[in-house]
């Protein structure tokens, strides 16, 4: 389990920020492990703010919401630039489904992480094809602490990288659940692979 590295004690030179990455494939329990290091956050009392991108919108319009129903208030944001307005003056920054941003999502988590704020981001790292998701690669580049978290194989039970999907829809950008896609092992994944 991630212990965090301190809950926003103040330095002899003041707020430090930092970069949060959690990352794996569909059902992997992103969500779940970010809900839980905001609810941390306020339960120290700490300001937080959560976004997601407008484009998800799949179990609710303003809720961050993950497959098993933890939910916790988000704002969905458009651009990644948005993210630094709205952030104001809290203490922690929370992104959600962070692969649908462009890589300006890059820079803007630097903006934030520079000026004191501790910022916790979850996303895919890979596609349906098995490669890397756009901005993920330069976000754990950029990041202090990475956690990959796993799913289980629908297929063969063990643990799951990948997201299979199983339609033979090829755009990179498809929304969807159960009903589109299977969390797999690697084997698993290669084997059945549109
Ligand atoms: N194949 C699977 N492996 C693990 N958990 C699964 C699987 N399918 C459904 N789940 C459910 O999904 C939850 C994780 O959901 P969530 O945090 O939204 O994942 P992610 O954000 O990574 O897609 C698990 O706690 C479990 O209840
Ligand atoms: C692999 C893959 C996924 N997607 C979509 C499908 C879902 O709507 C989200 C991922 O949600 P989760 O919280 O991680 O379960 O992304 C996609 O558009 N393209 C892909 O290649
Ligand atoms: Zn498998």
């Amino acid at each position: 389990m991630f212990i965090e590295p301190s809950i926003g004690k103040l330095g002899p030179r003041g707020k430090k920020g930092h970069i949060e990455v959690i990352c794996g494939s569909m059902f992997s329990g992103k969500t779940e492990e970010l809900i839980r290091r905001l609810n941390r956050a306020l339960i120290a009392r700490q300001k937080v703010e959560i976004f997601k991108p407008t484009i998800d919108k799949r179990y609710h319009e303003f809720d961050v919401v993950s497959h098993n129903e933890n939910a916790i208030r988000s704002t969905p944001v458009n651009f990644a630039e948005d993210i630094i307005l709205l952030a104001g003056d809290c203490d922690v920054v929370g992104i959600d489904e962070v692969q649908f941003f462009d890589n300006r999502i890059v820079h803007v988590a630097t903006v934030l992480a520079n000026s004191g704020k501790r910022v916790i981001l979850a996303g895919l790292d890979m596609d349906f094809e098995g490669n890397p998701f756009e901005p993920m690669p330069q976000l754990l580049a950029i990041a202090e602490y990475v956690t990959k978290v796993h799913a289980i194989c629908m297929k063969c039970g063990d643990l799951a990288s990948y997201s299979l999907r199983l339609s033979d829809i090829k755009e990179k950008v498809v929304l969807g659940e159960k009903e589109a896609y299977e969390a797999r092992c690697r084997k698993c994944f290669f084997e059945d692979k549109k």
